[in-house]
């Protein structure tokens, strides 16, 4: 199977502080992927490298073959942890400008998706919560297709009922020529639906798997592997 993202001794460091350390990763097509860490692992940073945002201080990454740049952007779609749409903007404004800014936007799947999540075109972002500002992001990010969806906690601030809603969706509205890299504290909620799950601790890989082995071959769900693993 062919890989979509190949990282190959990749280091990332703030100044003097080392924030990913030595990573080797391949992700293949077709596939979820989660990215397991306590706060402060260097999640964040590892995304921001895949989607072009930061550059690594050591180390290379592929996506599609290529380094990080405009065609590496054009096909990775990525949901950050903090809200980029303008407080002036209704849901239909943040609509048009994915859709000026991105060529894979797919204004249907839009509608469809916003229809599910609940939410009106017509709705002020400043009215919104803070579990339906998640939604419509997720909304715009799911939105584009895209060859490799990345999302930083993506459902932190939905309630549970909600979140397996949107849990499903995902997984409906990405195919399989695509992948998807989710980061999470929700472990136990997400981890259905993820292929393979890599834990990050203190910038390094401290484990990583076949989700379907990994449960096997602890007799434990990914939640209860991920405490044993983390447990100071
Ligand atoms: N802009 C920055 N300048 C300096 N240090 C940073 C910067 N961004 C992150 N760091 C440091 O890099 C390390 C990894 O941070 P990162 O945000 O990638 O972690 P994370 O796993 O996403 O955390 P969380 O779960 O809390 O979001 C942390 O020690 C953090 O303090």
């Amino acid at each position: 199977m062919e890989s979509i993202v190949k990282i190959k001794d990749l280091s990332k460091s703030y100044f003097n502080k080392k924030a990913l350390d030595n990573i080797n990763l391949d992700i293949e097509e077709g596939k979820i992927i989660g990215i397991l860490g306590p706060n402060g692992s260097g999640k964040t940073t590892l995304l921001k490298i895949i989607s072009g945002i930061l550059r690594q201080s050591k180390g290379e990454i592929f996506i599609e073959g290529q380094k990080p740049g405009p065609y590496t952007k054009s096909v990775v779609s990525y949901l950050p942890d903090r809200n980029y749409l303008y407080k002036w903007m209704k849901i239909k404004d943040a609509i048009e400008f994915f859709k000026d800014f991105y060529k894979d936007f797919d204004e249907k799947r839009a509608d469809e998706l916003l229809d599910f999540m609940k939410l009106d075109k017509e709705m002020k972002l400043t009215s919104l919560s803070k579990g339906m500002v998640e939604k419509l992001n997720l909304t715009l990010v799911l939105s584009r297709k895209a060859k490799l969806y990345v999302l930083d906690e993506p459902i932190a601030g939905v309630d549970p009922v909600a979140r397996d809603k949107i849990l499903d969706s995902i997984i409906n509205s990405y195919d399989e020529n695509s992948s998807m890299i989710v980061t999470t504290h929700l472990v136990r909620d997400i981890e259905k639906i993820f292929n393979r799950v890599i834990f990050l601790k203190s910038g390094k890989i401290e484990l990583s798997g076949d989700v379907e082995e990994l449960r096997e071959k602890n007799q434990s769900s990914i939640d209860e592997l991920y405490k044993k693993v983390f447990e100071e």
